[in-house]
């Protein structure tokens, strides 16, 4: 099993960043959460904060996690890991993607996405469609 760790990274307009695979690499041209694979006796959060800034040269704050999701592209299985962070220092230069995009919950439909991150996008989508102003 393949551990690889992807952001959800927050704006405060509530939107997320999604991030386009170049051409020619595995999955070109679908979009994802920015990450990648966890190293040998890496901890999975500290594996995400080396991935964005290698990828997009930002320091993000980890807020929370997602559940896993297992896939198998017939490549062998790997275990994605998401988290809901935001940016805590550093201006976003794509060093690895060729295109970036905030999106909503309404407009995150309109990209393809690798097919891993469905389950990821449909509870993200859910979790924010908890009302947070419960009981006033
Ligand atoms: N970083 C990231 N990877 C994802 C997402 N969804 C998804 O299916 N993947 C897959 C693509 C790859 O098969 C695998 C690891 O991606 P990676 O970005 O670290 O690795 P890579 O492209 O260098 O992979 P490879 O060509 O060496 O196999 O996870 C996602 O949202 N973010």
């Amino acid at each position: 099993m393949i551990e690889v760790v992807c952001g959800l990274i927050r704006d405060d307009a509530g939107r997320v960043l999604a991030c386009r695979r170049p051409p020619g690499k595995h999955l070109g041209g679908l979009w994802e959460f920015p990450g990648g694979k966890v190293e040998p006796e890496e901890d999975a959060a500290a594996a995400l904060i080396r991935e964005l800034q290698e990828e997009l040269g930002i320091t993000v704050a980890i807020e929370s996690g997602l559940t896993p999701v297992v896939w198998d592209y017939g490549r062998g299985l790997i275990r994605l890991i998401p988290f809901l962070c935001r940016i805590a220092s550093g201006d976003l230069h794509p060093h690895e993607h060729d295109a970036l995009e905030w999106v909503d919950a309404a407009s995150c439909h309109r990209l393809e996405w690798a097919a891993a991150d469905g389950p990821i996008l449909a509870e993200w989508i859910a979790t924010k469609r908890v009302p947070d102003d419960q009981g006033s």
